[in-house]
């Protein structure tokens, strides 16, 4: 399915990064790094195997504290957060991992109240109820309420895991490699949730891969990671009309139709 053109607001960032700097030890990751994501924006990043992509977002989320740089994500700077106040801005960013574990031994519908069960006690048993038709609904599994996760395939998992982080109502959402393990066809429905997702309820969102594919289905712009800093950025296209021969390397070992 084409990803429809997307309402960004170029006059909002919700995330600005400057300078960032992150070593640990002698391995210098983070160089340096500048990045705005625009409300309403999927913006993908590409890199290599170890090159700091999931550095940066625990950077973003405060589970990691930079050596340099200036961090803002929806106008605070995390650095500077503690508990309860980090803790909030943390309930506005809904973290997709690649191995979002759901709960075996639970239901989905009891999977995807938990988040809402330990962090908005301030609703109501209706009002939780409604909100895990919604998400079900939003990722298509409307019909998998009362089975257990064991009788989901693993990209039906995938969309669950989705719908939950998706129930906290994020303003951000960040995906760390979201397709990874995935056979190409349900890669294919994955791309499209995450759009479905900016869609239909105007997240803004960071999505790493390496999955060219995926950046090219989801991605509003794309940044290239190389040598710890953005060294490419645009749309795909943009990103990679370029002879540098790490760039052409990194294009030509995926398959792209
Ligand atoms: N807490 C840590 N302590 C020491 N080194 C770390 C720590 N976290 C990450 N690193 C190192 O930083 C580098 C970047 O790691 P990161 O996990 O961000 O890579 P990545 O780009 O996400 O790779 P992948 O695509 O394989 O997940 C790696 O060399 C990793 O070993």
């Amino acid at each position: 399915m084409k990803k429809e053109a997307a309402v960004i607001d170029r006059n909002t960032k919700v995330i600005s990064i400057r300078g960032l700097v992150k070593s640990f030890g002698d391995l210098h990751v983070l160089r340096g790094v500048d990045l705005d994501l625009y409300k309403g924006e999927n913006l993908v990043v590409l890199g290599k195997s170890g090159t700091g992509k999931s550095v940066l977002i625990k950077i973003i989320s405060g589970l990691l504290t930079q050596d340099a740089g200036m961090v803002n994500v929806l106008g605070k700077e995390v650095s500077q957060l503690k508990g309860r106040e980090l803790d909030q801005l943390r309930l506005k960013i809904g973290f997709s991992f690649q191995n979002s574990a759901l709960y075996d031994s639970m239901t989905i519908r009891q999977n995807l109240e938990f988040p809402l069960v330990r962090n908005r006690r301030d609703m109501t048993k209706g009002e939780v109820n409604k909100m895990v038709e919604i998400v079900l609904d939003a990722v298509g599994l409307s019909q998998t309420i009362n089975q257990m996760p064991s009788e989901l395939s693993g990209g039906q998992r995938k969309r669950i895991g989705i719908a939950r982080t998706l129930i906290l109502q994020p303003e951000i959402m960040l995906y760390d490699e979201p397709t990874a393990g995935l056979d190409p066809i349900t890669c294919i429905d994955i791309n499209n949730l995450i759009n479905e997702v900016q869609a239909r309820f105007h997240t803004s969102s960071i999505i790493i891969t390496h999955d060219l594919t995926c950046a090219k289905m989801v991605g509003d712009r794309v940044v290239m990671l190389l040598d710890g800093q953005f060294q490419r950025q645009g749309t795909f296209e943009e990103v990679f009309a370029t002879d540098e021969e790490r760039v052409r390397l990194f294009h030509d070992y995926n398959f792209i139709d």
